[in-house]
């Protein structure tokens, strides 16, 4: 893999909408999302509709299993995000050994550690997505080195049992002060037209659910993509 994600969704906005397309198993409010398919079939999928990177939730909140996360690390050349509640280094150095590219790491979690957490995730040669949900995450992240900083427009402590809305990203995309950093909106993203309010004021986006949910998450991705 030649490029990074962050320095994918840079190249990749000047011509389509980014969109890190999520392998999600299983989601609280819908369920089984992986119906019998292959894993394998859907990354190839959202690689042909032009994903700009994958997401893998690996946390067993949402059914994941680390030796997939490993397995699309292995079958893909786009960048691999790796979705967890991290709290210790020694995932960090897990998530590397899969061949991850990025890590999640949530501000609200980790608190004035985050920081540190994101020089660990450098140190094995990750990059770190910093997960925030409110203007107290944003001066937690902007203290740190993170390259990607994620706006959740769910609260993920209600674990889902929230609907998520755009109105997030709108209101603490412009809290942001710190120049340099990609900003993804993620969570919640179900039309097109939540994709371009969305973009209006980050510069790329995360779906797992509306992908998932499709009976041709290809052609799905493609109209996310291309719209
Ligand atoms: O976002 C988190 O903090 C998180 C951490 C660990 C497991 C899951 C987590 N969030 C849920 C997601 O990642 C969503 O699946 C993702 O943002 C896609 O959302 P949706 O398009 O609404 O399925």
């Amino acid at each position: 893999m030649d490029f990074g994600l962050a320095e994918r969704i840079e190249v990749y906005r000047e011509f389509v909408n980014p969109v890190i397309a999520e392998i999600k198993t299983y989601s609280p409010i819908h369920g089984d999302l992986v119906r019998n398919r292959n894993v394998i079939d859907i990354l190839r999928a959202y690689e042909n509709a032009n994903a700009v990177g994958i997401s893998y939730i690996t946390a067993r909140e949402f059914k994941g299993d680390f030796e997939n996360l490993k397995l699309i690390c292995k079958e893909t050349e786009l960048p691999v995000l790796r979705k967890d509640f991290i709290l210790s280094k020694e995932e960090i150095e897990r998530t590397a050994s899969a061949e991850a590219s990025a890590i999640l790491l949530i501000a609200r979690l980790l608190g004035h550690k985050t920081a540190e957490f994101v020089d660990l995730a450098h140190e094995s040669d990750l990059e770190a997505l910093v997960e925030v949900h409110s203007a107290e995450d944003i001066q937690i992240v902007e203290e740190s080195k993170a390259e990607i900083i994620g706006i959740n427009n769910r609260d993920i402590m209600k674990l889902e049992k929230d609907d998520g809305d755009v109105s997030v990203t709108e209101r603490l995309s412009g809290l942001i002060s710190v120049k340099g950093r990609i900003v993804v909106s993620a969570s919640g993203i179900r039309t097109l037209e939540d994709l371009k309010r969305a973009l209006k004021c980050a510069d790329a986006v995360l779906i797992g659910t509306a992908l998932m949910m499709a009976d041709d998450p290809e052609s799905k991705l493609r109209s996310f993509v291309e719209g």
